[in-house]
């Protein structure tokens, strides 16, 4: 049998790049999705904010809900139990998120598209605690991009002042448990795919997230201790034409033996800079792939947000 999600070490960027590059874009072409393993984002990053986390989310709702994100399309602060919908789903998922955006200068260009994040002032360490993961995330993001870069026979750097002031996003997310059954038809997540360029997850190790492999076939991706899930988004899926796929996932709702348990899971949405315009890369519609229309990030990401119910048409 395919040995999907092997973790791919980390180690071995730093020795060898060219195997690293390799290793990841094959994975990635399978798949859409890889495990990196000996990550070098620091384990006290990862529990400070998981800590400021657990804390948020067992705030009461009321407290919560005054850092709502809807204005704004959800894209900063709180989003709300059973709010986000997958892509044509009918119904919503049993999750609730925090949005944490990037940190722009106060004069920036960028900031008529990007909004501020919401400062928590009940939890004393929770500003501080995801921001250090969202830069720890957006470096370490930036580096596979690199590798990725390599793999599409690029410039090592091409990614590098396309992403430096993306709109990326570090999504809190809390499942509650489901001492009950949930309404018949709800899942943790439904199935979908991600808008952004690629994807790092923190958190899987708790079960309950699948991919569905072309063949049709769904695959549990079971990281071990310590290590990250990443995907291809659906902007590295138009840029390569659709050689490296923006797969399909979920997160099922947990066995019954689990079910007391919350899961706590950590994507990190790495975007593209608002102005990049996205046009398949011509050596990707070389080896076959299907190019689509340019379009920048933003007019992509609002088309995208629409669908998925964060932004009303
Ligand atoms: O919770 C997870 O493991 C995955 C979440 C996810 O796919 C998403 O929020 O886009
Ligand atoms: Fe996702």
């Amino acid at each position: 049998m395919t040995e999907y999600f092997k973790p791919i070490p980390y180690a071995l960027w730093r020795k060898d790049k060219a195997a690293f590059a390799e290793a990841l874009g094959t994975s990635f072409r399978e798949t859409g999705f890889a495990v990196i393993a000996g990550h070098p984002v620091d384990q006290r990053t990862i529990d400070d904010n998981l800590r400021a986390t657990k804390a948020f989310f067992a705030m009461p709702d009321i407290a919560k809900l005054a850092y709502d994100g809807k204005a704004g399309g959800g894209q900063r602060g709180y989003t709300a139990f059973a709010t986000e919908n997958a892509k044509g789903a009918a119904k919503a998922d049993l999750k609730e998120f925090w949005h944490t955006g990037r940190h722009l200068p106060p004069k920036s260009p960028y900031r008529e598209t990007m909004a501020d994040t919401p400062s928590v002032g009940e939890i004393p360490d929770f500003d501080r605690a995801t921001r250090a993961l969202f830069d720890a995330l957006d470096e370490m993001g930036r580096d596979l991009l690199r590798a990725i870069a390599l793999h599409l026979e690029l410039d090592e750097m091409w990614f590098e002042d396309r992403v430096e002031m993306g709109n990326s996003i570090l999504r809190l997310l809390h499942y509650p448990p489901q001492e009950n059954p949930p309404p018949e038809g709800t899942v943790r997540a439904g199935a979908h795919e991600d808008i952004n360029v690629i994807t790092l997850l923190l958190g899987a190790e708790e079960a309950g997230l699948e991919v569905k492999h072309r063949s049709g076939e769904w695959l549990a991706v079971n990281p071990p201790p310590g290590a990250l899930v990443i995907n291809c988004g659906d902007m590295l899926q138009r840029l390569t034409a659709g050689v490296l796929p923006s797969t399909t996932h979920r997160v099922v709702n947990p066995a019954p033996e689990r079910a007391k348990f919350p899961r706590y899971s950590t994507p990190f949405f790495l975007h593209f800079n608002q102005d990049v315009v996205i046009e398949a890369l011509p050596q990707c519609v070389a080896e076959g792939g299907t190019a689509q229309p340019p379009i920048t990030a933003q007019d992509y990401l609002m088309e995208r947000l629409r669908e998925i119910g964060l932004v009303k048409a």
